[in-house]
């Protein structure tokens, strides 16, 4: 079932390029199992998240569900790039919510297990699924919106940067940013881009060496989230802030995320395969997985 997903997602890039500009309308024959739209019905087949889209409405929810604390595997990036994928192919839908399903976790950031004593081969498949997930959410023609529910270090706070608008619980407990340099990993340009893209330069560049991770009032003051609400109001402002965006036409929106987002995006595409070579060669090195095994143990000790 995932192998044949990624097969999909493999196939559907040319469809995401022609999303871009509003060029997206009308291609439901492109999917072998088109999705079929019942308002306020679940129509996700993965086990991992649920999508709700409320034909009402035009916005759906995506509520990620991978327990212990939604890391990103393979699969689940597969199966989070194929359900907006969906979405997008959808005429009945405007908008998506990213939340997540599990309490005071909104994403740990990509799975430590798939970068840890696995093949070149396997590592490859890995970052070409994360290259994915990131190409097909920040080139969305959706209004995206994250309704951070809980901590997000970094593939969760990627994840969320994607979005057009981030919207925290305001709880101290919980964190967010890019804290690769804590692992003794770092992180690769295009996170880097889109973090300068969000938080600008400077703010950035100490950000990224230091690998800080924000609490939910320091985040909003570099502009890494743009608004904090109590955790019980996070959904029900994330689809309030929704109509704003959809007060403005939808081609006009569009044109200017893609003009905003574009250099960013043909970067990436432009180095795509070197990408995913560097990466393997990184993360394989001894030196690195040293570092991955004991930020692991680490990870386990704190619990005992
Ligand atoms: C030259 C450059 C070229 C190319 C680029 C090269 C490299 C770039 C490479 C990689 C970029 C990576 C980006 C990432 O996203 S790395 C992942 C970073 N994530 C973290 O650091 C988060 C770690 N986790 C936590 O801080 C906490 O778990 C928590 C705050 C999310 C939740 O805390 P809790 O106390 O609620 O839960 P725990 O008890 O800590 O965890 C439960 C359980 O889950 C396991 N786990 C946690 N996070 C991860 C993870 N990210 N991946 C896999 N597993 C994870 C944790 O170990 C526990 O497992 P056990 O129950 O003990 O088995």
């Amino acid at each position: 079932m995932a192998t044949a997903l990624r097969r999909l997602a493999k196939c559907s890039v040319s469809a995401r390029l022609l999303s871009f500009a509003g060029h997206s309308r009308g291609r439901r024959g492109h999917f072998a199992r088109p999705c079929t739209v019942v308002a306020q019905r679940n129509f996700s087949s993965a086990s991992t998240m649920t999508v709700d889209l409320d034909s009402s409405t035009g916005i759906a929810v995506m509520k990620l569900h991978s327990p212990p604390v939604n890391s990103l595997s393979l699969d689940f990036l597969t199966e989070i790039a194929i359900s907006l994928e969906k979405l997008e192919m959808n005429k009945g839908c405007r908008g998506v919510v990213v939340t997540s399903a599990l309490p005071k976790i909104f994403s740990a950031g990509l799975d430590i297990l798939e970068m840890y004593g696995k093949s070149p081969e396997r590592c490859g498949e890995f970052w070409r699924a994360v290259q994915e997930m990131w190409l097909k959410f920040y080139s969305s023609r959706l209004v995206t919106v994250a309704a951070i529910n809980g901590s997000s270090p970094a593939g969760g706070c990627l994840l969320s940067m994607t979005c057009d608008y981030r919207i925290m619980a305001d709880n101290p407990r919980y964190s967010i940013g890019l804290n690769e340099t804590q692992l003794g990993i770092v992180a690769p340009f295009w996170f880097k881009d889109t973090m300068v893209n969000t938080v600008g330069h400077r703010t950035a560049e100490i950000a990224l060496q230091l690998g800080l991770l924000y609490s939910p009032q320091d985040a909003l003051k570099i502009g890494m989230v743009d608004e904090l609400v109590p955790e019980e109001k996070l959904v029900s402002t994330a689809t309030e802030a929704m109509a704003r965006w959809f007060a403005i036409p939808d081609h006009a929106r569009q044109i200017t995320k893609s003009a905003m987002r574009k250099p960013t995006i043909d970067k990436l595409l432009s180095a795509r395969e070197t990408d995913i070579s560097n990466f393997v060669s990184f993360i394989t090195k001894d030196s690195i997985q040293k570092s991955l095994k004991l930020y692991l143990e680490n990870l386990r000790k704190k619990k005992a």
